[in-house]
């Protein structure tokens, strides 16, 4: 009996980690690394980083989906044109490599949402998501939904993601209100991808969602209890640096082997504990990931502040103490 919210009951049956096939391409599941955005140090776009970005997610970190131009990438600090031409050199390169390349088309602006989607379309890109616009909120589930409906219908062969990051967006909605009939409005609604910490909500998420929509989590520091709720992955920036540990925790939770999960979990909590104890935001995110990589990322974009290097230096050379220990 569902007696947390008084919602009409689903009957689906779901298998934690198992996404059927849907008719509207492939699911993202697994392991997703939330790309940061190369720029050169004038702070212009730098595609030229990004076919050595790929290749060192898949060499050094196995990791084979990404989620470009979302909170990691600054894609709310980029215009249109450059949001697109991130978004091809990404499919571009990530292309017959990778599994998934998910584009994140939300703006302000219902347009500039509904261009970026209709462009993500013709270039081939696996999925699209929208975050909800946050300068003026939504003041329901209900409205969220409608702006949602609007910016898929311009890509209806695209899978759909409902991006959910109320930290940032300021937007409180409970994403279990946002799915509640969403597929009615939007028949390629393909899952959620649910940056939040609120547990009780993500599992409403999991327990109401049929089997072929992906439930994919954006805490890193709390994954292992996404997935006893029953994420089908996780996205985040810090698999662009820790995804060859994490892709090891997500096998050892798989396998039931939860002492290991959660070491590893430790671990990935001991380097943010130690960057937040520093001061951890993108900027440094971003700066952690140029030195740990040694790819040429650039400084963030204004009104973010570029991260002293020491700072970088002192959490990449935890980074290496805590994975030195197996
Ligand atoms: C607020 C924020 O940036 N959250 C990150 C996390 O990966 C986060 O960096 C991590 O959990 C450390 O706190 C992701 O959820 C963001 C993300 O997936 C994206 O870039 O779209």
């Amino acid at each position: 009996m569902n007696w947390l919210r008084n919602y009409p009951k689903q009957n689906y049956h779901r298998t934690p980690h198992q996404v059927m096939t849907s008719a509207v391409g492939k699911n993202a599941t697994g392991l997703v690394a939330a790309t940061f955005t190369p720029l050169t140090s004038k702070g212009e776009i730098n595609l030229a980083e990004i076919g050595p970005y790929v290749d060192y997610l898949l060499e050094q970190q196995g990791v084979k989906s990404i989620f470009v131009n979302g909170t990691t990438g600054e894609g709310m600090s980029l215009t249109v044109e450059e949001r697109k031409l991130l978004a091809a050199e990404w499919c571009n390169k990530a292309k017959y490599k990778m599994d998934n390349v998910i584009v994140h088309v939300g703006c302000l602006s219902l347009k500039d949402s509904q261009e970026l989607a209709r462009h993500a379309g013709e270039i081939g890109a696996d999925g699209i998501a929208v975050i909800s616009p946050s300068f003026f909120k939504p003041a329901t589930a209900d409205a969220l939904k409608q702006f949602l409906q609007e910016v898929a219908a311009v890509a209806p062969a695209v899978p759909f993601y409902y991006y959910h990051i109320p930290a940032v967006t300021g937007v409180h909605l409970q994403s279990r209100d946002v799915l509640e009939g969403i597929e009615a409005l939007i028949p390629s609604f393909r899952g959620l991808k649910f940056s939040g910490s609120d547990l009780m909500d993500f599992g409403q998420c999991v327990s109401y969602s049929p089997p072929h929509w992906s439930l994919l989590y954006g805490m890193d520091e709390q994954l292992i209890g996404a997935l006893a709720m029953g994420a089908n992955g996780a996205v985040g920036s810090t698999y662009n640096y820790l995804g060859s540990r994490v892709n090891k925790l997500m096998s050892a939770f798989n396998e039931g082997d939860l002492p290991m999960a959660r070491t590893i979990q430790f671990q990935v909590q001991d380097i943010l504990c130690y960057a937040m104890d520093l001061g951890f935001d993108l900027a440094v995110n971003k700066q952690l990931m140029s030195v740990v990589s040694g790819l040429v990322l650039g400084p963030p974009r204004l009104p973010l502040l570029l991260c002293p290097l020491p700072k970088a230096n002192s959490i990449a050379q935890r980074l290496q103490q805590v994975l030195g220990v197996q």
